[in-house]
């Protein structure tokens, strides 16, 4: 039986680039709850506009929900397991986290120096408004907590480069007896 591995931590931990590694490593294919939203409801920033964070939170959970391989598909998917990358908030939910607790849930541990580069003039995030860094250092620290509790295993991915964070992932993985 495989057990899929959720990728979690804030935006721009590297959850969407990482997966798409760790994917390729394992030889399956990356589930992105993101891009699984986008593909359905439109654009982030038009679902947050239309609809504000309460209704992007719940295509969000429709998406997780949808995305967790079942029993019966974990027990007929013997060397693939499932890597799917989170949105930042997927942790808020007390149901999201109940699906990850069903998995081997990894969290992309960073920082503000570290991410800084990434998300200089973001317009994709909505949360991040008109101060990107500012308002990402004020949602991380509301929301590290959570994101330790919920974890399995947790990654410093500060100053590695995504395929040396996906090497890891898959060591931590295997040595779990994956
Ligand atoms: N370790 C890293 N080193 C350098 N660049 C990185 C690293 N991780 C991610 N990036 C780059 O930072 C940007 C944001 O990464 P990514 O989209 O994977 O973040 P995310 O965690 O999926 O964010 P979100 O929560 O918004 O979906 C991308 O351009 C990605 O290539
Ligand atoms: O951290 C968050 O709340 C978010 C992260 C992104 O992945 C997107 O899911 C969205 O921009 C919200
Ligand atoms: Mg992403």
């Amino acid at each position: 039986m495989s057990t899929p591995i959720f990728l979690i931590g804030p935006m721009a931990s590297g959850k969407s680039a990482v997966g798409a590694l760790l994917a390729g490593l394992l030889g399956t294919t990356l589930i992105d709850t993101d891009a699984r939203v986008i593909a359905a409801h439109g654009s982030i920033p038009e679902i947050f506009a239309a609809h504000g964070e309460a209704g992007f939170r719940r295509f969000e959970s429709e998406v997780m929900a949808a995305a967790v391989p079942t029993q019966a598909q974990r027990e007929a998917r013997a060397t693939a397991p499932a890597v799917v990358a989170t949105g930042g908030g997927s942790v808020l939910a007390e149901a999201n986290r109940e699906l990850l607790a069903h998995g081997f849930c990894v969290y992309l541990l960073t920082d503000e120096a570290d991410v800084a580069q990434r998300i200089g003039a973001d317009t994709t995030r909505p949360l991040l408004g008109s101060n990107p860094l500012e308002a990402w250092a004020r949602i991380f620290a509301m929301r590290s907590d959570l994101y330790e509790r919920t974890a399995t295993v947790i990654i410093d991915t500060r100053g590695k480069r995504p395929g040396q964070i996906a090497g890891a992932i898959l060591a931590a993985y295997r040595d779990a007896g994956h």
